[in-house]
């Protein structure tokens, strides 16, 4: 009789967030099947060498269809409404290989950064038709080796002021939209919009993940729609807003009053600092005010909050290598985290995102697919703080990539 080895895979050494000392992880069949200080059989075996194993980041907010477009933007972009207006101009010209090809390149660096999840926003509109939705569509077949891609459809330029936009939304969530964002700011009637996104959602049963109040002026905004639209459908847990910037214009009693409405309604918050920081307070003369909504505060108010890389390389932010770790480092540099905030950093860009997309199977967890990522620390404490390499990840048991540690060439060595 032959007999059948209890594991296909042994990470060896492998230290958790939850664990005091590494522990050995057992895979079968491409999903986690025993954690303990010790396995012991035989298996192929990886030696993480007591090194922090993450079940991978999860980028909530990245927008690859207008990804890496630096070389035909111009070099003079100002504020969100000029960000919008050239891509605009440029996306008439957006062929559906152009979309895929400048999508790739950001995938592939987003998963040797360590993104194993990634929900990316993609512009339906008459201007560029399903074109870039092809094209995520066909990013999503190609890179399910190592990401679950998960698709965002949405009107960037308005949905009742553009004809034409719904129709072809419609179309994109017949064929595969997984969630429906919006755009109300940009729309001539926001409170419609905001509606009949929500209208779209519950038709086809999908979650909203909303662009909302962007700017400082916490004198109005749409915020109060979205929670009121949130709990009169019941769609506690399924609605995300991005950026939210008025947030942090907010005095203290009114930031109180928002927080509670915010986690009664189960409104989750994703903050996007590169572009939160780099369009604000364009229009200034002097004393640029820029502002950041606090998610790891938020996040201790009970409310799901997460930190995304948004834009790389265009007029919205010409920064960018798709890395969270690197955005999570950012954020807690530029929103006053303390010491003590550093472990909320890091699950504003793993555990908190992964409750933000409703994944149920996320996480180092017995039972759950094998995905996971190690890191070059030994302390998960300070991940944020260190930016430690992302040195390998798993997809399924399956390695999807090796960093090589840098080699000293140290003379007479
Ligand atoms: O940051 C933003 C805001 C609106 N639309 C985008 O694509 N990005």
């Amino acid at each position: 009789m032959i007999t059948q080895p209890a594991f296909d895979l042994i990470f060896r050494n492998a230290l958790l967030r939850s664990s005091a000392a590494p522990v050995d992880i057992g895979v079968k069949g491409g999903r986690i099947a025993a954690i303990a200080p010790k396995l012991a059989c035989e298996a192929v075996e990886v030696d993480v060498g007591g090194h922090l194993a993450l079940p991978g980041f999860v980028d909530t907010h990245i927008h690859l269809d207008k990804a890496c477009l630096l070389d035909r933007c111009g070099h003079d972009h100002g504020s969100l409404g000029d960000a919008i207006r050239a891509v605009s101009a440029m996306k008439r010209d957006f062929t559906v290989e152009d979309v895929y090809a400048r999508g790739a390149k950001v995938l592939e660096r987003a998963i040797v950064h360590g993104t194993t999840h990634m929900r990316t926003h993609v512009e339906i509109d008459p201007r560029i038709g399903l074109r870039s939705f092809e094209a995520v569509k066909a990013l999503k077949r190609d890179y399910a080796w190592a990401l679950d891609l998960s698709l965002c459809v949405f009107p960037q330029e308005g949905l009742t002021n553009d004809p034409g936009a719904e129709e072809l939304l419609v179309r994109a969530l017949r064929d595969g939209g997984e969630t429906i964002g919006g755009c109300p700011y940009t729309d001539t009637d926001p409170t419609a919009h905001v509606a009949r996104i929500f209208d779209l959602a519950q038709e086809f049963d999908v979650d909203v993940d909303l662009h909302l109040d962007f700017d400082l002026d916490p004198s109005w905004w749409h915020l109060d729609e979205v929670c009121r639209q949130t709990e009169r459908r019941n769609y506690h847990g399924r609605v995300a807003i991005g950026h939210a910037t008025k947030l942090s214009a907010l005095p203290p009693e009114r930031m109180k009053a928002a927080t509670a409405q915010l986690a009664r309604a189960g409104v989750a918050v994703t903050v996007l600092p590169a572009t939160d920081l780099y369009l604000m307070g364009r229009e200034a003369t002097h004393n640029a005010p820029r502002g950041l909504t606090l998610a790891h505060k938020l996040a201790g108010d009970g409310v799901v909050c997460s930190v995304a890389t948004n834009n790389v390389l265009n007029p919205f932010t010409p920064f960018g290598d798709a890395s969270l770790l690197r955005m999570a480092n950012f954020y807690a540099n530029v929103a006053h985290a303390s010491v003590g905030d550093f472990d909320t950093c890091l699950d504003l860009v793993t555990e908190l995102p992964a409750r933000l997309m409703n994944l149920d199977d996320y996480g180092i967890k017995v039972g759950n697919p094998a995905d996971l990522i190690v890191l070059d620390t030994q302390d998960s404490r300070f991940a944020i703080a260190e930016l430690p390499d992302v040195m390998m990840g798993f997809k399924e048991g399956r390695q999807t990539f090796a960093r090589q540690r840098p080699t000293l060439f140290r003379p007479g060595a």
